[in-house]
This record gives structure tokens, sequence and C-alpha cells, in this order.
């Protein structure tokens, strides 16, 4: 990792997002009452990047890029809030008419169960083939061409044996391969990854990762990817929004989010990495439980979980502090009033442990 660049400026600054997330509210509809998942998240993706969205279990990863898809369950909607993508609001997007505009060719995305996405009774060739030809308008020879191509891109071996296979017949790994070559066959503009390997062992973990980064230059993609694991997107990631109770808490360029965090629940979130953790001294794990969705929430929903809890954030939302033009925050110890308070001390130690040269500063 380096410290923040003039590139890596102009690569953020001076460029408008492909798509961008403003205020997005996102309800379901649950036995009769009504449960606030998404609470004004707002979110820029640039062309190119690959951007991690990191947070605990139900912290509202999976249904807010879900939003960007129409794949939201039938019991939740987008309540107020805008989704701009190429003019259009995604947010407004009521038929499946309009779906069909974005989902596949525009946005595609990759689920973690390998198995649920594919279908069991086709052959792989034929699943792909059918991508091509929806998505890219090719015929005969030539489509099929296409997807040898694609089955090699995504590294798997002898294509064209491969090509009348079964899902059955892959191992979990090429099954994911699979997965992600028929997302590649739609050839999108983005690509979202929501748990790519969690199912998989750590040696295809690594794996698939390389994959998707090669991909992503072959294809020219901009990647979302969703997970719980910072180990996984430190290897991968230009960006990390850091996210809690249905919104981006933090978010700026990896190295700013791991050697610069700001956010409490960021440096909860970093303590507790079993990978980065500090030799000799137990692992850290986060007390107490995120907040009822059902309940409006008062002030900064981690609150109740920071020992460093100032007053204010028991009574305001605070809102978003820059920390540089990349990097921003919405906790109130950025506010130039707040009593000086200290990060803990492990990640004090992460700093001075991966470089004192950061983001900088
Ligand atoms: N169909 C639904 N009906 C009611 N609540 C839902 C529905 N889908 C999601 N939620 C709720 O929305 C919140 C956010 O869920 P989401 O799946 O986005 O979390 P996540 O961060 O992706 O978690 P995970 O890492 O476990 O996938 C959770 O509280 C979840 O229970």
């Amino acid at each position: 990792m380096h410290s923040i660049s003039r590139e890596m400026e102009e690569k953020y600054i001076n460029q408008h997002p492909i798509l961008s997330a403003k205020d997005v509210v996102i309800k379901f509809n649950l036995r009769g009452h009504t449960l606030t998942a998404i609470r004004e998240a707002s979110l820029d993706l640039y062309e190119g990047e690959s951007l991690a969205i990191v947070g605990e279990s139900g912290s509202g990863k999976s249904v807010f890029v879900k939003s960007f898809m129409g794949l939201l369950d039938k019991n939740g909607w987008v309540d107020s809030g805008t989704i701009n993508y190429k003019g259009y609001d995604l947010g407004k997007f009521k038929t499946e008419k309009e779906w069909l505009r974005i989902r596949g060719k525009e946005i595609a995305m990759v689920f973690q169960d390998p198995m649920t996405a594919l279908n069991p009774l086709k052959t792989i060739g034929k699943q792909i083939l059918e991508a091509v030809e929806l998505h890219q308008g090719l015929r005969g020879q030539e489509a099929k061409n296409t997807v040898l191509e694609i089955l090699r891109d995504v590294g798997i071996s002898n294509p064209m044996v491969r090509y009348n296979q079964y899902p059955h017949e892959f191992s979990g790994g090429m099954r994911q391969r699979v997965v992600i070559a028929i997302s590649i066959a739609c050839s999108p503009r983005i690509l979202i990854c929501d748990e790519p390997t969690t199912a998989l062992d750590v040696t295809i973990q690594a794996q698939i990762i390389q994959l998707l980064k090669n991909l992503q230059k072959k294809y020219k993609l901009t990647i979302i990817y969703i997970t719980h694991d910072l180990g996984v997107v430190a290897k991968v990631a230009d960006r990390i929004g850091v996210m809690y109770a249905g919104d981006i808490v933090e978010i700026g360029t990896s190295e700013e989010v791991f050697y610069n965090p700001q956010h409490p629940y960021t440096w909860a979130l970093l303590s507790s990495l079993p990978q980065l953790g500090i030799k000799g001294e137990p692992l850290y794990s986060i007390k107490g439980t995120p907040p009822n969705l059902f309940n409006e929430i008062r002030g900064d929903a981690f609150a109740p979980r920071n020992p460093r809890a100032l007053k204010i954030d028991f009574e305001l939302r605070p809102p978003y502090f820059s920390v540089s033009p990349t990097h921003r925050a919405k906790t109130w110890l950025l506010d130039p009033r707040a009593p000086k308070v200290e990060p803990p001390e492990a990640i004090k130690k992460l700093r001075e442990q991966w470089g004192s040269e950061c983001c900088g500063k």
C-alpha cells in the first residue's frame, strides 16, 4: 500500500461517478411492521475502480447493492433518495421491463453460493451461451467461440470438454468461475460480487480474488465487493466503504481506511481482524449488538456499543466530516469542537505495524 497520490486524487475527484446513490432509504414490511434497513446511505462509484463494502452481518450491504439491480425482496422498497445511473433514477424503477435494461448488461452480480445461481439441468456451455446471445447479440459459431474464450479467461482448462458438462461435474471453486463467466458474458459495466469467496476454502478464495482482478483489467469492469472479511478487501479494493446499521459511516481509499481510520466502528472492525491481530494479545470482539432496525435510531447508531461515545453521539446523528478529498466519516469525533479522543491502542499499533507513511498526513 502507498500514501494517497496525485493519481488517486485525479481518479476520484475529477471524475463523475458512473453510479451515484444519494440519501437512499430502504424499508421492508414484515408482519405488518416496518423495518428501515438502509438509512439515508450515499455512495458514488467511479469507473474502473474496485470498491469494497464491509460491515457486520445485517448492516445492509446486500440490500443496498441489490437496490441497484431491482433485486430487493418483494416486501422491500426504496422509500426515498436517488440512485442515478446513466440518467436514470433506478430508485424509481417499478417494472421488470425497466430493470431488464440494466440487469446483466449494465450491472451484473456474482452471488455467494454458485449452486443457486446455476441451472443444474443445463450444461454450463449452454448457460453461458444464452447470456452471450442475449446480451452480446452473437449467434452460431461466433457465439460459441466467445463462450470458449470466456471459459479460458475464467481459468477453466479444457473448455471444449467443459462446455458440455453440467454444474454437478464441477468443484465449488470451478462453479464459482462458471458463475463469473456468465456475468462476464453479459458484458456488464459494473460487477457486484456478494461475498464471492465465503463458501470456498482459503486457497481457492485467493485464486478467485486474483481471477476477478485479472478480469477487471481485461473487461474494464467496475467492481463492488461485498464482504465482512476485511482481509479479502485488503488485497483487492481501491476504496473501502464501512457500513453500519444501514449507513456508510466511513469511506476512503483502502490506505486511508486501513492506516488512518476515523470512525469508532471502523476501529472496532479493524481491531477484531484475525489476520492483522497483534501477536500475544487476545483478539478483540465488538461488544453488544447492532440496533433494532424496527426502531427509530437516535444519534450515532454505534454509540451504545462505543466505549468512547460522546454525549452528542446519543442525541444527534453526525454528518460526514471530510478527512481528505477522498476520505470522510460520520463521527462527531471529527467535529473541530470535539474533545481529542485517541484511537484504541490496537489501532495505533496497527499503524506502526503497517508503516508510518499514511494518507498524506
Ligand atoms: N426481505 C426482507 N424482509 C425483512 N427484512 C429484511 C429483508 N431482507 C433483508 N432484511 C433486513 O435488512 C437488514 C440488512 O440485511 P442485509 O442482508 O443487507 O445485510 P448484510 O450486511 O448484507 O448481511 P450479510 O453479511 O449477513 O449478508 C437486516 O436486518 C435484514 O434482516
